[in-house]
C-alpha cells in the first residue's frame, strides 16, 4: 500500500470511530430519559446565556459545565451497559457500581447548577 493510500484508510478510521462515537451519543440520547434533561437544561442555559450577556469567561465555564455534565452522564450509561452485561440477576456489587456512578454525576450535576444560578444572577 503507497503512502496515499495509507492517509485514505488512516482517514476512513478517524471518520469511523468519530461515526461510532457519535452514534453512542445518539443512542443514549434517545433512550436516556436523564441525557434528554441534561440536554434541555443545557439549552436553556445557553439562552440564558445570551440573555444575560455572560463574558468569555463565563461563557468558557458554562461550556465546560455542560460538556462535563453530558460527557459523565455518557460514562455512567456506559456503565450501566456493562454491568447489565456482566449480570442480569441483583447483585450487591452491581448496585453498588451503578449507584457510585450515579452519584458521580449528582455530585457535577448539583454542582453545575450551583454555579449556572450563581452566574445567571450575578448578571441580572
Ligand atoms: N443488577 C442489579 N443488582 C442490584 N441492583 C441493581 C441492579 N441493576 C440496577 N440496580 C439498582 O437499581 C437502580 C436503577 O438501575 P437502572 O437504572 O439500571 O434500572 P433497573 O433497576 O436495572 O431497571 P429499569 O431500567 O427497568 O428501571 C440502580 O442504581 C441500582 O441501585
Amino acid at each position: 500500500m503507497g503512502l496515499k493510500d495509507q492517509q485514505i484508510s488512516e482517514w476512513k478510521r478517524f471518520y469511523k470511530s468519530f461515526m461510532f462515537a457519535w452514534s453512542g451519543i445518539y443512542q443514549t440520547f434517545k433512550s436516556e430519559r436523564n441525557f434528554q434533561i441534561h440536554v434541555m437544561i443545557a439549552a436553556i442555559m445557553v439562552i440564558l446565556g445570551f440573555v444575560v450577556r455572560f463574558s468569555i469567561i463565563e461563557w468558557v465555564i458554562v461550556l465546560f459545565l455542560i460538556g462535563g455534565m453530558l460527557a459523565l452522564e455518557l460514562m455512567n450509561t456506559a456503565l450501566e451497559h456493562v454491568v447489565d452485561l456482566v449480570t442480569q440477576e441483583r447483585k450487591p456489587l452491581a448496585k453498588a457500581a451503578k449507584d457510585a456512578a450515579a452519584g458521580a454525576v449528582l455530585v457535577y450535576a448539583i454542582l453545575s447548577v450551583i454555579i449556572g444560578i450563581t452566574l445567571v444572577y450575578n448578571n441580572l
